[in-house]
């Protein structure tokens, strides 16, 4: 079977697709070339409401069975996803633009390991005895009932399950609301959760913007958002969902430090860099995009990356000797090359890329600067596009300093053959999601998330099931109630 890539409706709720045309018409572009593959509508009020109906009315169904049998759809689900990985990959690859190298071994397979972990899991979610003399106190996990989550446009299919795994183990409902820019795959996500035996209604996903988006959010019935996305729509929806004192989770931005230090192996310190900076084309949250590389080895590390960035082998995504793809859109790409503008205004040295690919897809060279500095803009900002900053350091404190010195705390990285030293700098470094002598590596099983403006919660591991469930506490007298009057 190979996917269509225009769906048979836009959105999929209460079990089946269903269509409004009277929704603002979505088209949906294929970044390799810029052709429109498939149309869609965004969810007209008409559609919320039926999302937000059958999603309670599933939600109770669901969370009235064992977390057993709650985790046998899941893991079904992963298995399904697994059998159709090419298939979801080339879908994921026309949605997104990523080249089919990277899809066939990241995004469906991550999201089929978040049903299957999360299955396991379900089915030991208990809660706890506390003796008290001879009174006791038990408590219960409960879910938190009908969840919202909006995913960004770099991992539809991944984001799709990171948020709805954890939430369908832990007995929730879930919403889900792609961007607009990546519609596609989390369509296929809903239809193989009924397919494995997922009440209709469980897993609804609707279409839309930011204003669809928003709706969702402000919904009374809604009781917890997760969001992925940028730290500007996280301040929106964040205080939206504060007005309802709704749950949430806060997967944003990033400009996450990668520290490599002189001691470092040289070809693993150029790997960790450019899987930190170029993989699906740099549109990664926690890329390591401000590389500090101690001054000594500086033109030594400058040299080697150079060498392997030729060797990139840049082209139609769904070839799979490709392995970098353009831009999700015409936008992005517009966005990265006014970076790419600054940091040569700047004065910073444009070491390779810096340019466009020349045809109708959204390509830009991969590009690296080097000699910037902390005030540049492109050691600021979030760029979310391929273009590396390496700024030279002396010493670890100085390191140190200047790579906490930003609002972000997604990420950060180091590189040297001294572990203690290893440690040592990341217990430091104040961001959520670390890596020694490694970068960008996400496995479920350990916690993703940020600090400061990067977000709130976790996603992944047993900490997401603290971000999706709610403690009952039941206190439990044993002996006569003795009242002062
Ligand atoms: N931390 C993470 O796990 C993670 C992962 C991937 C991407 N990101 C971040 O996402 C950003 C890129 O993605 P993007 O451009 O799609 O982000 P974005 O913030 O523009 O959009 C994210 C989602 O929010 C929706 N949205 C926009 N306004 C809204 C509103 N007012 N209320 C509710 N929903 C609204 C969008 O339609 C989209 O679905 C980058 O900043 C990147 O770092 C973070
Ligand atoms: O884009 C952010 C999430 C992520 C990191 N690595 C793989 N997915």
């Amino acid at each position: 079977m190979t996917y269509d890539t225009q769906p048979n409706a836009s959105h999929f709720v209460d079990g089946a697709y269903l269509e409004d045309a009277a929704g603002d018409p979505i088209d949906v572009v294929y970044p390799a070339t810029g052709a429109v593959i498939a149309r869609i509508h965004a969810a007209t009020p008409a559609v919320i409401a039926k999302a937000v109906e059958s999603g309670l009315r599933a939600q109770a169904e669901w969370a009235a069975l064992s977390g057993r049998e709650r985790g046998r759809v899941l893991t079904r689900a992963a298995r399904i996803m697994r059998d159709r990985n090419r298939d979801l990959s080339v879908l994921e690859t026309r949605d997104t633009g990523k080249p089919l190298s990277e899809t066939l071994y990241v995004d469906a397979t991550s999201a089929a390991d978040a049903l299957e972990y999360f299955g396991g899991l379900a089915g030991s979610l208990t809660g706890e005895h506390v003796q008290l003399g001879q009174d006791w106190v038990y408590t219960i996990r409960e879910p938190l009932g009908l969840c919202v989550g909006i995913g960004a446009w770099n991992y539809p299919t991944q984001i799709s399950c990171w948020k709805g795994a954890p939430a369908l183990a832990c007995g929730n409902a879930m919403i889900f609301k792609p961007s607009e820019e990546t519609p596609l795959c989390a369509l296929k996500v809903a239809e193989i959760l009924v397919e494995a035996g997922a009440p209709a209604g469980l897993y609804n996903v609707v279409q839309g913007a930011g204003a669809v988006g928003a709706a969702l959010v402000g919904h009374p019935d809604v009781a917890k958002v997760s969001l992925t996305g940028s730290v500007p729509t996280g301040r929106k929806v964040y205080a939206a969902a504060a007005d309802g004192m709704k749950h949430v989770t806060m997967e944003l931005g990033g400009k996450s430090p990668l520290l490599i230090f002189d001691d470092a192996d040289p070809d693993d310190a150029v790997g960790g860099a450019i899987l930190g900076n170029f993989y699906s084309s740099g549109q990664v949250c926690s890329n390591g995009t401000r590389v500090f590389v101690q001054r000594g080895i500086k033109e030594a590390f400058l040299a080697r990356l150079a060498e392997r960035l030729a060797q990139a082998k840049i082209g139609d995504p769904l070839d799979e000797s490709v392995n970098f793809g353009p831009m999700v859109s015409a936008r992005q790409r517009e966005i990265v090359l006014g970076y790419i503008e600054k940091g040569k205004a700047e004065g910073a040295r444009l070491v390779c890329g810096g340019s466009v690919i020349d045809g109708d897809g959204f390509y830009i060279q991969p590009t690296v600067f080097a000699d910037v500095t902390d005030d540049m803009v492109i050691a600021r900002e979030e760029i979310f596009g391929p273009v590396m900053a390496v700024l030279d350091f002396d010493d670890e404190a100085e390191a140190i300093a200047r790579a906490n010195n930003t609002p972000f705390g997604l990420s950060a990285g180091v590189f040297t053959r001294d572990l203690a030293r290893g440690h040592r700098v990341i217990g430091q470094l104040r961001a959520g999601s670390c890596f020694i002598n490694s970068y960008n590596d996400a496995p479920v099983e350990a916690p993703f998330g940020g600090v400061k403006m990067s977000g709130v919660g976790r996603e992944n591991s047993k900490a997401a099931i603290h971000h999706y469930s709610q403690l009952k506490s039941v206190y439990v007298r044993m002996g006569r109630v003795e009242a002062p009057f």
